[in-house]
């Protein structure tokens, strides 16, 4: 297996993007409508953040799961034993946010939604009927006006030596969500799951890229058809360890009434996740 980048910009991109995503949860897009220099910006103005004492003035609320997770409430990916080696910052626009960073990361996450808009309509478009006829409402209608969508700055800070044995920077896990925009990020690292259990490929990670992946939400909607493939993000090595790594994915959320499945809300289905992560 391995993933090709789709041209955004070609008129085949949305077939070949769907095709991508059906056969490995995961497709990548060059020629998008997102600005590498905004997300450059991201990651420079946020890593100034995370090395600085200010974001524990932005402790997480409990209750609604704004705000910076420090590495000690950092997740434990199901099935794992060991804490991710990574730390935080979950973004919604009704949430805090310190004000210097505010205006930049409001818009990435109005451009990304808007994005995203378009590749559900483009997964939608290229469902084959009896999937698409399970979907209780159009899939890009699902998101419109969510106030769930999750905008999670992540920082994995250097490898200091210490880490407990076994941990990496992001278990494997699939995301719960509809599905995911990931710009590339700024080191390498991410993987994601082949066709048997131990074979992982690299997602291609050229600065500018787009990685689009399928969550739990999705597969379910789809009755399978989507799959949420399993990936992570492995610990680097030699000098990279040195390095940080940022990283910004947008998990798209239905509204919490939207009907997934004949089983699941989309509320009930994050709940009964978000027990099992450890995280409520
Ligand atoms: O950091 C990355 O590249 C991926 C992060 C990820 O998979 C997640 O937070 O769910
Ligand atoms: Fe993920």
């Amino acid at each position: 297996m391995k993933l090709e980048a789709v041209d955004y910009t070609a008129d085949n991109a949305a077939e070949l993007f769907v095709e991508s995503l059906r056969k490995t949860g995961f497709g990548v897009l060059k020629n998008h409508p997102i600005q590498h220099s905004v997300v450059n910006s991201i990651y420079q103005n946020w890593q100034t953040f995370f090395d600085s004492a200010e974001k524990q003035d932005y402790l997480y609320n409990k209750g609604t799961q704004d705000g910076f997770f420090p590495q000690s409430v950092s997740e434990t990916a199901k099935g794992h034993k060991e804490k991710d080696i990574k730390e935080y910052y979950h973004y919604y626009p009704w949430g805090q946010c310190p004000d210097a960073l505010k205006e930049e990361i409001a818009n990435y996450y109005a451009a990304a939604n808007e994005l995203a808009t378009e590749l559900l309509s483009w997964i939608e478009k290229y469902s084959p009927n009896e999937v698409s006829d399970k979907y209780s409402e159009p899939l890009s209608n699902m998101i419109k006006d969510s106030d769930q969508t999750l905008l999670r700055v992540l920082h994995y800070p250097p490898l200091k030596g210490d880490e407990t044995p076994g941990a990496i920077r992001a278990a494997a896990h699939e995301d719960i969500n509809l599905i995911t925009i990931l710009p590339a990020a700024n080191e390498p690292g991410l993987q994601v799951q082949g066709a048997t259990s131990d074979e992982w490929i690299d997602v291609p990670c050229d600065f500018g890229n787009l990685i689009i992946n399928i969550g739990d939400m999705l597969q379910e909607a789809s009755g399978g058809h989507f799959p949420s493939t399993s990936h992570r993000v492995i610990n680097p090595e030699g000098m990279d360890t040195t390095k940080s790594r940022i990283s910004l994915p947008l998990f798209l959320h239905p509204r919490p009434d939207v009907k997934l499945s004949e089983r699941h809300t989309a509320e009930t289905y994050l709940q009964e996740r978000l027990k099992e992560l450890g995280v409520i």
